[in-house]
């Protein structure tokens, strides 16, 4: 059996789905001797409060790093170099910053600078989440059975690197180690664009006449209910998905593009050929999925809580 991975201390910048669902998980793995959290919107550190997943609670990101030997940071990814800035001043010599943000070299550009080069900056992205938001949503079996893609920069501490890799393995994930840029890519086709695709079509929907609107609403129980789950989520995260992961959604929208105009060929010229072999492969990769057991639990559990 290996050793328990513990930290003395561990403080979370952000304490919404994500960052109260890693303080959960942490407390369940009993991982810290002292857990802090910080928000610097008043309303959700009074809930996380009223919760109690931390020990400690802080509006001041700066104090909850101090003395910390790990931050998680936990904020939109646009916010990442703002709590960069204010942690810096704060953080002890070997103190390891990671963060669970959904795309990742543009994190590294926001922090890597700002942080003292005496610490460790080692991002992070645990695949795993809802369409919800705030402390409420979170829960502490989140990361069980799912990935956590860790993007270490060149010459990363070995050390620093092994212990991140068993804390997340003791909130329930397993550990995938690969490039930021790689991540950035592979997280567009599987993630960011059919996110931006449920959006853009539940926005088509609502641009409908009024009475096709509510038609839309009365028969969604079909393949766009699901969207809508997807389109339900949170605006500011999303939009910050967008504007820092550009070059790779750009990229992987042109492949879709290009895909999506061969299929209106295909309909308009009746060719039901290409059409059946692409629902067929389409079908194929849905199994897979399943037989891999990457299924939808945790997108059940958030239509669950809504129902
Ligand atoms: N929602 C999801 O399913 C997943 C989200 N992520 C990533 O996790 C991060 C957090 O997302 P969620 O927890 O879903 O968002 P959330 O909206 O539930 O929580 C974000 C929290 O950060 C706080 N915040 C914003 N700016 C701040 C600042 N400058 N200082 C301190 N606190 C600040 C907000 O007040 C909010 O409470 C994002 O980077 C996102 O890309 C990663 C995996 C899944
Ligand atoms: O709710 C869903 O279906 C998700 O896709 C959750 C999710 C959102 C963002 C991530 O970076 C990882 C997972």
């Amino acid at each position: 059996m290996t050793d328990k991975i513990h930290f003395d201390r561990i403080a979370i910048i952000g304490a919404g789905l994500i960052g109260s669902s890693v303080a959960r998980a942490i407390g369940r793995a009993g991982a810290a001797g002292t857990l802090v959290v910080s928000d610097r919107d008043p309303a959700v550190l009074q809930e996380a409060r009223e919760i109690g997943f931390a020990d400690d609670f802080t509006p001041d990101a700066g104090e909850a790093a101090r003395d910390a030997d790990l931050v998680i940071i936990a904020v939109p990814v646009g916010a990442m170099a703002a709590v960069g800035e204010a942690i810096a001043p704060s953080l002890k010599e070997g103190a390891i910053v990671s963060d669970v943000g959904s795309v990742k070299e543009a994190v590294f550009k926001a922090l890597d600078p700002v942080l003292p080069k005496h610490t460790h900056l080692i991002p992070g992205h645990p695949v795993a989440g809802t369409e919800q938001s705030g402390p409420k949503a979170g829960f502490a079996s989140l990361f069980d059975g799912r990935w956590c893609i860790i993007t270490p920069p060149d010459g990363v501490d070995k050390g620093a690197l092994g212990k991140l890799t068993k804390l997340w393995e003791a909130m329930g994930s397993t550990v995938e180690i690969m490039t930021a840029p790689h991540h950035d890519l592979v997280l567009a086709i599987t993630s960011h664009v059919p996110h931006l695709i449920a959006y853009n079509i539940v926005g088509t929907a609502s641009d409908l006449e009024e009475v096709t609107r509510s038609e839309v609403i009365k028969y969604s129980a079909g393949g766009f209910r699901d969207f809508t789950r997807i389109a339900a989520s949170d605006p500011t995260m999303w939009r910050d998905v967008f504007l820092n992961n550009k070059d790779a959604v750009l990229e992987m929208l042109g492949r879709f593009s290009e895909d999506l105009t061969a299929l209106q060929r295909a309909i308009r010229w009746g060719d039901g050929d290409a059409l059946h072999d692409l629902f067929s492969r389409t079908r194929d990769i849905r199994r897979r999925i399943i037989d891999a057991g990457q299924d939808e639990e945790a997108a059940d559990f958030g239509r669950h809580h809504e129902e």
